[in-house]
């Protein structure tokens, strides 16, 4: 017997009132217990439509969406005090301490307030200095942590991140990955994350769905993913333009090109060389989860 998923969406549905394209068109899959999982795709393809529906803030048209076998629509208050949410707007009441926010947090789902679990998720999050001050006093960054705090005050099971480290220095996302991947490790908090960043996803998550207007493109292990991509990837550094035709990603001074195998590389190389443009920092390597990405998604930035 296979064990409740943690996450369920069955056929779910949702175009928005007035909008000519579906937002969610018939999206299934589950996420069993203690997987830590990545839900990725390029703006608007429904990710966040569909951690809304998860979390009870919108309503499917169609489908039926459980957490740990709870329904979200019909068992809403067991299904929510299952989840944590992250959401990916800062909204706060501007007049508690973050310490009072958390309390607080934990009276909306009717408990008590555990205060040893406050401090560790405190310490953890780097807000102990800061657990007295108000909340319109925190910066943009310190906020976020407080977001994080306030999902995981009442230890659930399930945790949903929207873009948790969108604009966030990168001791904050360290913070955060570190704590968030204990917890997934040690108590086996099964985690529903949506990143653009692709490296992120490529380090934490085990397995890997990705939506494109609205579709389900891709499910499978992350590794699997990589695994199923034959080819190589040329990258190097230049200041110089590329010939016309040569087909490269190009990220600032860094180009990458997709290479079969050595006479590939050996032929662009050539047109480069022929074409007078400097290299700098040449390597072959493996295709990462980017250039997955953009297979699949088709050219669309993540
Ligand atoms: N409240 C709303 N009313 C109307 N249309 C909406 C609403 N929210 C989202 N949409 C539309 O639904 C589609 C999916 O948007 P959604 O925000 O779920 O995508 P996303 O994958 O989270 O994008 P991003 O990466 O930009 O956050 C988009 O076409 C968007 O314009």
């Amino acid at each position: 017997m296979t064990a409740t998923p943690a996450i369920r969406f069955e056929r779910v549905k949702k175009t928005y009132r007035g909008a000519s394209n579906p937002a969610l068109q018939d999206v299934s899959f589950d996420i069993p217990p203690g997987e830590f999982f990545g839900l990725l795709g390029p703006n608007g393809a429904g990710k966040t439509s569909l951690i809304s529906i998860l979390a009870g803030l919108s309503r499917a048209d169609q489908g039926r969406v459980e957490v740990l076998g709870h329904d979200v629509v019909g068992d809403f208050a067991a299904a929510r005090r299952l989840l944590g949410v992250v959401p990916q707007e800062l909204v706060f009441d501007p007049f508690f301490s973050v310490r009072e926010t958390l309390r607080f947090q934990c009276g909306y789902f009717g408990l008590q307030a555990d205060e040893r679990w406050i401090e560790e998720l405190l310490d953890n999050l780097g807000l102990l200095a800061k657990a007295d001050a108000n909340m319109r006093q925190l910066s943009g960054g310190m906020k976020r942590r407080v977001l994080v705090a306030q999902a995981l005050v009442h230890r659930p099971p399930v945790i949903v991140l929207d873009e948790p480290t969108a604009g966030v220095d990168v001791e904050l996302r360290q913070t955060l990955w570190a704590f968030i991947a204990r917890l997934n490790k040690e108590q086996g908090t099964t985690v529903l994350l949506t990143t653009h960043y692709l490296e992120e996803a490529e380090a934490l998550c085990g397995r890997i769905g990705m939506l494109k207007q609205g579709r389900l493109v891709a499910l499978d292990r992350t590794a699997a993913l990589l695994a199923n991509r034959s080819h190589q990837v040329l990258r190097f550094k230049t200041d110089a333009v590329l010939p016309l035709g040569l087909e490269a990603r190009v990220t600032g001074r860094i180009v990458q090109i997709k290479a079969h195998d050595a006479a590939d590389v050996e032929q662009v190389l050539a047109r480069l060389r022929s074409s007078q443009v400097p290299i700098e920092d040449l390597e072959i390597g493996r295709a990462d989860l980017e250039d997955v990405f953009l297979e699949i998604v088709g050219g669309e930035s993540p």
